[in-house]
């Protein structure tokens, strides 16, 4: 599979996961066209953001990074931004899946640069649907670009947050759904897992830093119904989501099984003992999927507009703006 850029794999590969219904599912149905979804993937150097990619994908859509070469290991690469698109289905609904993965984040010592490349990115997305709000004649081909849940891929330290973490996430809370994650969270026992979380929870309300937080209700106080709140409920105490990423796929008795196996025994990464990678998979892809977008539209790219707008001092570029946001929705 190649870096697309802006290209498409059209290929639906049967997904192991094509049994799952559960409640919830798909709030917001699509089916007919494909729901594109924009998901951005942020992480430092080899904390399994390819691998949780290659996971959530069920192919492999970013192939292994080659080793560094010794002699030029001392210079940072720097940060890129890489576009994939997978077709994929889940429950019967198509969703066009446009990664954004960010190799190269955080692999220097000075990561203002990569903090603002990222914003500008987010901001860029924005810029670019106000444009097309403002054109007398539409594009019937423009591209939402809006990113729709970045993931933020954490450090499994046990410690709690670093200040990197914290700065970035600050950052672009107001700019995307940000969903923090624990990644390779093999590495960490149970009990350290649990105090781990707590910490970084802990971290995220003590500096205010807004996370996707699974509300009870939307922008317009409408209160989600009991069976939403229930499960709402669940997914904020699961906060940050700890996941495991691998390829490998074993035959249990003729089922098929995605393990991490080790001289000791298998890490199951959809065993909801082992790791919230199915939960996390399930909230993008399925339950979640409209929330994440409808969220984006309506209050983070609302937001964004009316900061834009107000701080344009010319009369006649404010009165041009009075196309109505919803007409972009896909
Ligand atoms: N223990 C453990 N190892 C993992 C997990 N996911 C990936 N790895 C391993 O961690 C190493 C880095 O994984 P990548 O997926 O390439 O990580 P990355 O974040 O994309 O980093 P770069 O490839 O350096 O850009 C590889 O050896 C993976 O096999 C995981 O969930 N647990």
């Amino acid at each position: 599979m190649k870096d697309t850029g802006s290209g498409e794999d059209n290929n639906v590969a049967p997904s192991i996961y094509s049994h799952v219904s559960r409640p919830g599912s798909h709030r917001y149905k699509n089916a007919k066209k494909g729901l594109p979804f924009n998901l951005m993937i942020v992480g430092e150097p080899g904390l399994g953001c390819s691998t949780f990619l290659n996971t959530l994908c069920e192919r492999t859509v970013i192939p292994a990074s080659e080793p560094p070469n010794p002699e030029q290991a001392h210079i940072a690469i720097p940060m890129q931004f890489k576009h994939y698109s997978v077709d994929m289905e889940e429950d019967g609904m198509k969703i066009i899946l446009n990664i954004i993965d960010t190799p190269g984040f955080a692999s220097g010592t000075d990561n203002e640069t990569c903090f603002n490349q990222i914003q500008e990115y987010l901001e860029t997305q924005f810029d670019d649907v106000l444009a097309e709000e403002n054109r007398i004649k539409r594009n019937p081909k423009f591209k939402d670009s809006r990113v729709h849940a970045v993931l933020y891929f954490i450090n499994p330290t046990g410690h709690s947050l670093r200040e990197m973490d914290i700065e970035l996430m600050r950052r672009l809370g107001s700019r995307a759904n940000v969903i923090p994650v624990i990644g390779r969270a093999d590495s960490l026992t149970p009990r350290e897992l649990v105090l781990f979380k707590q910490r970084i929870m802990n971290d995220i309300q003590e500096y205010n830093i807004p996370v996707f937080s699974f509300p009870d209700s939307n922008e317009d106080d409408d209160v989600v119904d009991e069976e939403t709140a229930e499960e709402n409920a669940e997914l904020r105490a699961m906060m940050p989501f700890a996941v495991v990423g691998c390829e490998e796929v074993i035959n249990d008795d003729g089922r098929p099984v995605r393990v991490r196996s080790y001289p000791w025994g298998i890490v199951q990464v959809d065993n909801d003992e082992h790791s919230d990678f199915d939960r996390l998979r399930y909230v993008l892809l399925n339950s979640h999927i409209g929330d994440l977008r409808d969220q984006t539209q309506n209050a983070i790219y609302e937001l964004y507009r009316t900061e834009k707008l107000s701080a344009s001092s010319e009369p006649s570029s404010t009165q041009q703006h009075t196309a109505h946001p919803q007409s972009l929705v896909a």
